[in-house]
């Protein structure tokens, strides 16, 4: 059984043990950097990535999630965590871990759609999925190996760069595992790959 981490610096990361568990591999809550070396794949949450991103650097984590990307080991952003994943942002002059090849805008669904729910087909993954959204995120700009998962209103909201998902939903609010499913094969996959 392979087994996955989530960043539990702030956020929605109960939930995402109790998906990950679902989905047939083992959860642990990462509350400092040397933990890393305990998991095979990593899921960042959403809450608030300013947050989270001063919460990195206070613990000292910033390098030791550098180091988890350049290992080869897989990644999973939702929300939050994909705009901490995206190798640039709108309105910054930097990104934040920088790993995955997408263009990410904050907050980029409108104030008056702060949160909603929508059905999306999620290439490959799932059909019908219900998707819950609060003050997402949006992909701008894939790069050219990003393969792109999802789309909602003609807005990127799933994508994969290799051994990097990120999501601009929370799939971990609903009770539907398809998602975490393909993410933990990713792990099984990017594990056995590291180790050939
Ligand atoms: N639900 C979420 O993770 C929201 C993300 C948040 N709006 C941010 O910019 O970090």
């Amino acid at each position: 059984m392979v087994k996955i981490g989530v960043l539990g610096l702030q956020g929605a990361v109960r939930e995402h043990i109790w998906a990950i568990e679902a989905s047939g591999a083992e959860g642990i809550v990462i509350k400092r950097p040397d933990q890393l070396a305990e998991v095979d794949g990593l899921i960042i949450p959403g809450g608030e990535s300013t947050t989270i991103r001063r919460l990195i650097d206070k613990y000292g984590f910033m390098e030791e999630l550098k180091k988890f990307a350049a290992e080869g080991k897989a990644m999973f952003g939702t929300c939050a965590g994909l705009i901490l994943l995206a190798n640039d942002l709108v309105g910054y002059d930097e990104p934040h871990i920088g790993v995955m090849d997408v263009k990410v805008e904050r907050n980029s669904f409108g104030r008056q759609r702060e949160s909603f729910e929508a059905d999306i087909d999620i290439s490959g993954v799932a059909e019908n999925f219900s998707a819950v959204f609060i003050r997402a995120p949006h992909i701008v700009e894939a790069g050219e190996n990003v393969e792109v998962l999802a789309k909602h209103n003609d807005r990127i909201v799933a994508a994969r760069d290799g051994q990097f998902l990120g999501c601009s939903f929370h799939p971990e609010l609903t009770d539907d595992y398809r998602l975490m499913s393909y993410f933990v094969k990713m792990v099984e996959e990017t594990k056995s790959k590291n180790f050939a």
